[in-house]
């Protein structure tokens, strides 16, 4: 090594020392709040023990105890994450889709299970799929929706009608098993013309088996283990695990289907729908999408337009079981409002509205996402952070490669801005003057709040989750009366969120019977 050269590399090596130190300096995240190290698994830091608890437990009550920004020890030795809920923050992510995207080393996982859709999709090809798909669910083509919507409600309450009939009036049973087979129906008509027979068909048999086998697994140790070596090593994505496989099992059973409902809809591209608009795509040279790309966003839609609202559903059913006084409330709203349910009756029944909003403040399907920064920025904060030096920010600088938990359900139902009733159901909040904080206290999304999320990558299904929600419940609670029974429900964080009873998941047992009226 000559002189030259070796004062070349002492310089470089100093120049990139200074860089680092100047960098390190410059991470807010060094002095942020959050729950000690100590309390941390030195090998799994904060993460296994907020998996193991309730969904989301643990994020709320650290949300409560360290403010909106926090951060917590990652598994495996990975770079601490930052939890956030600062209203401010959580919309500049959001509105950024370039700068913050879903986990790269994520994506597998994510096509596994649901192939490379909207979901999976980044960039342009996101851009160019949603722009694709949007008009779908504007409201003009909603209103043509609202006959099979109403059928497959209809068809659910006579089930459970005949149900009761034939246990003497009342029976008592698993609802989430009904709440998806209604859901699943619908988004099978609505989107792709296609009949699932109300959970009957095999098909719908088959789906319902892998989704209950995939939400169990989903809770296990390996569910844990598989994202968090991924996370640290991420081209060991063909690692053997269990629960990789049967993610890509319910891919591989919703695939099957989504490639009949191909073929159905090549042989037949009369009706305007999800499925009609992706095939005829595929003549415009040049904007279309592939064979695959459509097989892929057949499984996407199937899956992301029914488990969601299915849940979520579900666990308002409990709800009103539990609190019989606004479960008449909503039955006597809905008789007398007597006529048919459709796009422009249902926003007139007010407290069916509040019912459902509570429902997603409180149990919103997807309780929480995951965004990691592109390249080094700063968040602006509405609320100022009180850092562990002492100093008081408003505003965060986050490094390149950092990694972001934003739990919806923890923002809120957060005591600090919602009142000390935060978690309660309670749908009186939304109707009552000053019941719901100001605005400016919210965060920007529908309603202000986040169970959609926001942006340009908000859920594109909302507005017919809500219509579909709103009608299936006004058409359920006009003719059955729901009671809580014995059992203990739970929550876990599983793909979804999930009711838990004695360890198994997609359980809530409620008694029905005849509403005592009719
Ligand atoms: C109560 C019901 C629903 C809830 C709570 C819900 C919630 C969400 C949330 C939070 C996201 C963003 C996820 C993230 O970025 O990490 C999302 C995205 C999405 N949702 Fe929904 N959703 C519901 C129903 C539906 C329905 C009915 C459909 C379709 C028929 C649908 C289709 C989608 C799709 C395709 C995306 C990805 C959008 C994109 O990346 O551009 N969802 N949903």
């Amino acid at each position: 090594m000559t002189i030259v050269s070796g004062a070349c590399f002492i310089l470089l090596f100093a120049w990139a020392v200074a860089r680092f130190i100047l960098k390190r300096k410059q991470e807010d995240i060094r002095h942020a709040p959050g729950p000690c190290s100590e309390s941390a698994s030195w090998i799994w830091g904060h993460e296994l023990e907020a998996f193991r608890g309730q969904a989301l437990e643990y994020y709320s009550k650290w949300m409560f105890q360290f403010g909106p920004l926090f951060k917590i020890k990652a598994a495996l030795f990975h770079s601490d994450i930052i939890v956030l809920g600062d209203h401010a923050a959580v919309q500049h992510i959001f509105a950024d889709t370039t700068n913050y995207v879903k986990a790269p080393s994520f994506r597998p996982i994510v096509a596994n299970l649901v192939g490379k859709g909207m979901i999976w999709a980044e960039g342009e090809e996101h851009t160019q799929q949603r722009r694709l798909l949007s008009h779908v669910f504007a409201p003009e083509r909603l209103k043509d929706m609202g006959d099979d919507i109403l059928e497959c409600a209809e068809k659910f309450q006579n089930t459970l009608t005949s149900l009761a009939l034939s246990h003497g009036g009342t029976v008592t049973t698993n609802i989430v098993p009904f709440t998806s087979a209604c859901t699943l129906d619908i988004i099978g008509r609505v989107g792709f013309g296609h009949d699932l027979k109300f959970g009957q068909s095999a098909e719908a048999q088959e789906l319902a088996t892998s989704w209950k086998r995939t939400v169990n697994e989903g809770m296990t140790f390996g569910a844990f283990l598989a994202p968090a070596i991924i996370r640290v090593v991420p081209f060991i994505t063909s690692l053997p695990f269990k629960a990789i496989q049967t993610q890509g099992d319910i891919s591989r059973v919703i695939g099957k289907l989504a490639r009949k409902i191909y073929k159905e809809g090549a042989d037949n591209g009369k009706q305007k729908n999800i499925l009609s608009i992706l095939m005829k795509s595929q003549s415009k040279s040049g904007y279309g999408l592939t064979e695959s790309q459509i097989i892929d966003n057949i499984i996407t839609f199937t899956f992301a337009g029914h488990e969601t609202t299915s849940g979520t559903l579900a666990f308002t059913l409990l709800e009103l079981a539990r609190r019989p006084e606004v479960q008449k409330k909503l039955r006597d709203e809905v008789i007398e409002h007597g006529g048919t349910l459709s796009y422009d009756t249902v926003p007139k029944l007010a407290y069916l509205d509040a019912v459902v909003k509570e429902s997603l403040r409180v149990h919103s399907a997807i309780p929480r996402t995951e965004r990691v920064a592109m390249k080094d920025d700063v968040l602006p904060l509405r609320t100022p952070i009180t850092m562990r030096d002492g100093k008081i920010l408003t505003s965060f600088r986050v490094r390149k490669g950092q990694v972001i938990h934003i739990p919806f359900t923890s923002m809120q139902t957060n005591p600090s801005v919602w009142g000390a009733d935060a978690a309660e159901f309670k749908p009186e909040r939304w109707i009552t003057p000053g019941g719901v904080p100001p605005t400016n206290e919210l965060p920007h999304g529908w309603s202000n709040l986040v169970a959609f999320c926001d942006g340009p990558r908000n859920c594109i299904g909302y507005r017919l989750a809500l219509f579909e929600f709103k009608v299936i419940l006004a058409t359920l609670v006009r003719a059955l009366e729901f009671r809580p029974t014995d059992a203990v429900v739970t929550t876990k964080l599983s793909l979804t969120w999930q009711a838990i009873v004695d360890g198994e998941a997609g359980i809530i047992p409620l008694q029905i019977s005849i509403a005592s009226y009719s």
